[in-house]
């Protein structure tokens, strides 16, 4: 059987001195669960800087998965992960033009690191392997890759939004970037809304077209492209809810809202979800329902990050005011409406406050997926369940359409929200819950996992014929849809 290499910027082996848990932020959730069940390498940057790059490579083997990283320099992580990962592709694949930096030094360092990353990878790449490369950091890795003569599969998965064709066009080395995309065997997206733009960009801005197998072909050359919605590990977290810490965790909120349902919102500190509107929005609801103001908190976890790029320095100062508004002016000597944490934690402190929020409020302006909402799902007694109120701008709104879908931009719907999950009988909430669970446990990360990886291995290799064919624009239906429809029994039997 042959091995899976997956690399990604973040790499999340759990650490012990953080009682077993990596760091925050869903693909390192998402990955540390994918890989396993798989033997497996991931590979990816170590965290640390140093002041010289030396492509050493430090190699860790944890719960069977053989851990990789390698340690860049302060250089390499100004112009690359804060530089051209964090102030340039984030901002703008989050729709955030006006926090868009288009800096030639930051392009440059993200082609250097990108490089590196390929150079360091490359000897670890063995004949049969397939490797699977992970989110906007590394776009280019397949092409220095190929570069070097390595022609393994390679598939590439995007975790953010892939914007629409006019914002693209607004990078200055846009098509540089879709060209790299062509060096990936299989590409995929969260949402039929991503692949459905990244098709059109190809379409009208390269003259793409698709052939008769439904592959995409620009650039002289062809790829495979389609959406595979990721998931949380839903059977894990339903056991994790029912662990100690989890169980303490729920008895000491639940002590501590006596007398008032709890609602929580579980974020990185990012202006992409959605946290100023959320508080506007709330604040909106205390004024409207004076008579539920002291039934009500609110608890929002938001863990900082990327806080050395000034963009999300400036909202944590927005929050700190905001919040502090709406507390100054709906607070009495015993109750304070917002609670409001900066520090990250584990997953099963996260399972126990899940259990015992009666609604959560996931808002994001863009989201990739948003596994917050899966896992407060997953979290939840399937007794007496609470309600997920769930922007329609995050990816996870597609599968959760039993959420109370609504728009982060207006305060009132919100607040209507709000107020609606807050008296919905328990037969609702029952109904809704199910519902949305049986689409959690069953688009799992585990799905998502062997979904992808079958659809990669089902991609023509090296060896094969036709790898540059003429492009035919016939629209036809797509490969990996239907490798992914003729996958189940294979898929399973591909885990190590
Ligand atoms: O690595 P950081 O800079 O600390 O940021 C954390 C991660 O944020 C983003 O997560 C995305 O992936 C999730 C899983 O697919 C998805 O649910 C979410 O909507 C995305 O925002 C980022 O894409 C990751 O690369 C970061 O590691
Ligand atoms: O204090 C915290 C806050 C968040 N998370 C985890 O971070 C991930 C956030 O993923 P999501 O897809 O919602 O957003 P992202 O941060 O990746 O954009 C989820 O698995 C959360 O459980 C965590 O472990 N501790």
């Amino acid at each position: 059987m042959s091995r899976l290499i997956v690399v990604s910027n973040r790499v999340n082996p759990p650490n012990p001195a953080e009682g077993g848990e990596g760091s925050v932020g869903g693909l390192a959730m998402a990955l540390a669960a994918a890989l396993r069940e798989y033997s497996g390498i991931w590979f990816g940057w170590s965290g640390k800087t140093i002041p010289e790059f030396t492509g050493q490579l430090n190699m860790q083997r944890i719960e069977g998965v053989t851990v990789a990283t390698v340690d860049l320099e302060e250089t390499d992580y100004q112009e690359y992960y804060n530089g051209y990962a964090n102030k340039t592709l984030w901002p703008l694949f989050h729709y955030r033009v006006d926090l868009t930096a288009y800096d030639r030094s930051f392009g440059e360092g993200y082609d250097r690191v990108n490089r590196r990353f390929a150079e360091t990878l490359a000897p670890l790449i063995e004949p049969d392997d397939i490797v699977w490369v992970h989110d906007y950091h590394l776009i280019p890795v397949a092409r220095e890759l190929r570069r070097m003569g390595i022609t393994n599969r390679i598939g590439f998965f995007l975790h953010i939004p892939w914007p629409a064709h006019q914002l693209v066009v607004t990078l200055p080395r846009h098509r540089q970037l879709v060209e790299a995309l062509f060096d990936y065997d299989l590409i995929g997206f969260q949402t039929e809304e991503s692949l459905q733009a990244f098709e059109g960009y190809v379409f009208s801005e390269v003259q793409g077209a698709k052939n008769a197998r439904g592959e995409l072909v620009a650039f002289g050359r062809r790829t495979c492209a389609a959406a595979f919605p990721i998931g949380v590990d839903a059977q894990d977290f339903a056991e994790i809810v029912k662990s100690d810490n989890a169980r303490k965790t729920y008895d000491r909120m639940m002590a501590h809202s006596v007398f008032r349902k709890m609602i929580v919102g579980v974020d990185r500190l990012d202006y992409s979800k959605g946290l100023e509107e959320r508080l506007i929005g709330y604040e909106r609801f205390l004024h409207d329902h004076p008579d539920m103001r002291r039934e009500v908190m609110l608890l929002q976890v938001a863990p900082i990050s990327r806080d050395e790029v000034e963009a999300y320095q400036d909202l944590r100062g927005r929050l700190d005011g905001l919040i502090g508004r709406i507390n100054g002016a709906y607070a009495e000597m015993d109750f304070t409406p917002i609670r409001y944490v900066n520090r990250s934690y584990r997953r099963d402190e996260l399972a126990g406050v899940y259990r015992a929020a009666k609604a959560a409020l996931v808002t994001p302006l863009r989201d990739g997926m948003n596994l917050v909402a899966k896992e407060y799902v997953a979290a939840q007694n399937p007794d007496d369940p609470g309600v997920l109120i769930l922007s329609r701008f995050a990816g996870a709104a597609r599968q959760m359409k039993e959420a109370l879908i609504i728009n982060p931009n207006s305060p009132e719907e919100i607040s209507d929200a709000l107020e609606r999950s807050l008296s919905m009988s328990q037969d609702e909430r029952k109904q809704r819950w199910e519902a949305l669970f049986d689409n959690v446990r069953r688009e799992d990360v585990t799905a998502w996992r062997d979904n992808f990886v079958a659809a990669l291995r089902g991609r023509p290799g090296p060896d094969d014929e036709g790898q540059q064919e003429e492009p035919s624009p016939v629209r036809s239906l797509d490969v990996a849809s239907k490798a992914l429809r003729a996958q189940g029994p294979e898929a399973k039997a591909m885990r190590a």
